[in-house]
């Protein structure tokens, strides 16, 4: 028997995922800031022998074809035909969530249960709701939830399989307009009788859709009437808003809104606790988003981060170094064939292994992120750099796939999908690789920690520092001569400040660590192969006729203008497999990491930290923003950066001579 399908839609950061994962028993990121599920992802949970699959959709706050999730969304619940939609709906702010309720009520969906989450939060505030009343109000089933807490779960169970079953009847209330507005409604689904559209989608949707210009809706209609048709009826539209003075799309949003405000006195009353006083969030804002002591918390926060990654992830790396370093010194003599043994020894424990030693460092990055993210800080720091980063030609939303990028590029590459205008997406998408992520936090925090013994997390924070401005400025090139275009609004939520759920924290930190010990046993482990074998053949290295060698001294003229030579070249290139490559190159090189010391000057080992953040993304981030954008907005990145990482490391290498540092 065919599964029955569950979608779960709701306003972004109302707790979707967090149900999705009660009900599935499975651990999606959840997150405390908005857009955190980007793509629908799916699960299957069992309830009286029943089987459902449940889709999680992105977050959205209204169905418009604004932006990729919300068409995303959309679409799912015009054309998925789900059996039963859950709609999740904060109860902290309920008037703001029940216009997306509306929206999918106009869309003619009939199987919605209203799942609203966060009445605890909502009691602390001082908003009390009645399900019963408000189930009666809507016209659907209502079921009260603390998901966080797992309160509700199983009621939620009940409810989907008695709906998907057919034994609840609905009757979703929709909202009236103004009987000019309506007259209009009417005008429109006249036009659209009797054809074929009329059997696939809810006229009156489309009619307002419509209203709405909504681009989507209307090549949809355009297809089934022709354009003469389509024209008729945004004339009438055009005609209809000059008698108003304004915008359709305008008097239909303020009318659903006054709609939801009456419908809510139904059901909705405030308690003597909330309303007075101000809460702990109001508070802390008041510090966290100031226009100046906001910036100062910013800094403290991550230099907290940066020292907090360092001081406890170096010394746990150099053990874990040592630890890969006698294992394969343990294992060599249990190897009689030399050739195995090298490839064993130096190419895969050598290679992995160093760059496995990381994972300390990479673990404590993301569980600092997934802090901030969960406590809901990350959200105020897109509002405080709002102002900044439209200096340089992007939204301050902007700012979360750039600190995604800290950690891994792929996924922030991905996360700019919440941005909604398409030209924001490229921008943010092509400067995103200037971040660096956290395989390039152990190249910078290799070279840092042997040439800079002393003040090593300064050093590195320095190369930050570069790569960020780096970033902004090429957005800004970008922005103001490639593609060229209109600002976009900025809206943002403000989530409550939330103690984190150290469980969700810390799985949250393993799961995106673990693609860096997958990555470690995959693309890095053909990589230490491939170098170990270019290293090794037709001649051991050290002859000058290895491959790796000759590839090296092709490149090396070049490399001279930065002060580097032709290992450093041979690194660079096995480092676009992924970059941790570079470090576990010299490994490779040299048999450990640490005789690095010996063939490099302090000031050389800078530039190459510079230049391996900057030269080119790795190839799982091309990929990624190819499947993003398209391939020429991939090559032109990568052609970019090779370019800026020259200029950059020539820059560094002559300044350094000059100031007489080498
Ligand atoms: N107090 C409280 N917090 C909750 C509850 N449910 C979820 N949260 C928190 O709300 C935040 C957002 O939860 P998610 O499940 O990621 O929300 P989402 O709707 O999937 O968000 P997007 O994917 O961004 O659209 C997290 O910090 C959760 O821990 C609840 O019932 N009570
Ligand atoms: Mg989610």
């Amino acid at each position: 028997m065919a599964m029955k399908v569950v979608a779960l839609a709701g306003n972004p950061n109302v707790g979707k995922t967090t149900i999705f994962n009660d009900l599935t028993g499975m651990r999606q990121h959840v997150g405390n800031w908005p857009g955190v599920t980007v793509e629908k992802k799916e699960g299957v949970f069992e309830y009286k022998g029943e089987k459902f699959l449940v889709v999680d959709l992105p977050g959205t706050y209204s169905l418009t074809a604004h932006s990729i999730d919300e068409l995303v969304a959309r679409n799912f619940l015009l054309n998925g035909n789900p059996d039963v939609v859950v709609n999740v709906v904060d109860a902290t702010a309920p008037l703001r969530n029940l216009l997306l309720t509306m929206e999918i009520f106009e869309m003619g969906l009939k199987n919605v249960i209203i799942a609203l989450n966060k009445i605890d939060l909502a009691e602390k505030k001082g908003i009390r709701i009645d399900p019963v009343k408000m189930s009666k109000a809507l016209g659907v089933p209502v079921v009260a939830m603390s998901a966080k807490e797992g309160i509700g779960v199983k009621e939620l169970k009940e409810e989907i399989y008695e709906m998907a079953n057919g034994t609840i009847k609905t009757n979703p209330v929709v909202p009236r307009y103004d009987p000019e507005v309506e007259r209009e409604i009417e005008h429109i689904i006249g036009c659209l009788k009797d054809t074929e559209l009329e059997k696939r989608y809810p006229l009156r949707w489309l009619a307002i859709k419509l209203l709405q210009r909504d681009d989507e809706v209307m090549k949809l209609v355009l297809r089934h009437i022709g354009e003469e048709n389509l024209k008729e009826i945004m004339t009438h539209i055009g005609e209809a808003e000059a008698r108003y003075g304004r915008a359709m799309d305008l008097i239909i949003a303020s009318q659903k809104y006054e709609f939801i405000d009456r419908l809510t006195h139904e059901f909705m009353s405030y308690t003597a606790t909330g309303g007075g006083g101000e809460s702990l969030t109001d508070q802390l804002d008041k510090i966290l988003i100031h226009p100046v002591y906001g910036f100062i918390a910013l800094a403290i926060v991550f230099y907290g981060v940066f020292k907090f990654v360092f001081a406890l992830g170096l010394p746990l790396q150099e053990w874990l170094g040592d630890l890969f370093d006698s294992f394969g010194q343990w294992l060599a003599p249990h190897i009689a064939n030399e050739t195995l043994r090298g490839l064993v020894v130096d190419g895969i424990i050598g290679g992995v292994g160093s760059v496995l030693s990381f994972f300390p460092l990479v673990f404590l990055l993301f569980f600092a992120l997934s802090i901030l993210e969960d406590v809901g800080y990350m959200a105020r720091v897109a509002v405080l750099m709002e102002g900044i980063m439209r200096k340089f030609g992007l939204p301050g939303k902007a700012v979360i796939p750039l600190i995604l990028g800290l950690g891994c590029n792929v996924p922030a590459v991905m996360s700019t999908r919440t941005l909604e205008d398409e030209r924001d997406r490229l921008v943010a998408m092509f400067v995103n690789p200037f971040i660096p992520c956290s395989a390039r936090l152990s190249v910078i925090s290799f070279l840092a920690g042997t040439f800079f013994s002393s003040n090593h997390a300064l050093v590195a924070l320095s190369v930050y520092l570069i790569a960020i401005a780096v970033a902004l400025l090429s957005a800004w090139l970008v922005s103001h001569f490639v593609v060229k275009g209109e600002e976009s609004p900025f809206v943002i939520e403000l989530p409550e400040y939330l103690i984190p759920s150290w469980k969700t924290v810390i799985i949250h930190s393993w799961e995106r660590s673990k693609e860096f010990v997958k990555k470690a046993g995959t693309v890095i482990l053909l990589g230490a192969i491939l170098i170990w074998y270019l290293s090794n053949y037709p001649v051991p290295i050290g002859s000058g006729k290895s491959y790796a060698e000759r590839l090296g001294h092709f490149f090396e003229p070049y490399m001279r203008l930065m002060g580097l030579d032709w290992k450093a070249a041979v690194s660079l290139l096995f480092g676009i497999i992924a970059k941790e490559n570079v470090i576990s190159t010299y490994g490779v090189i040299y048999g450990t990491t640490e005789a690095i010391k010996i063939a490099m000057t302090a000031l050389q080992a800078y530039v190459l930290a510079v230049v391996t953040t900057l030269y080119i993304p790795c190839i799982a981030t091309i990929g990624a923003i190819r499947a993003e954008s398209n391939w020429k907005w991939a090559l032109f990145t990568t052609i970019y950066m090779i370019a800026v990482a020259s200029i950059v490391g020539i820059l560094i290498w002559h300044a350094g001579i000059a100031l007489g540092l080498s």
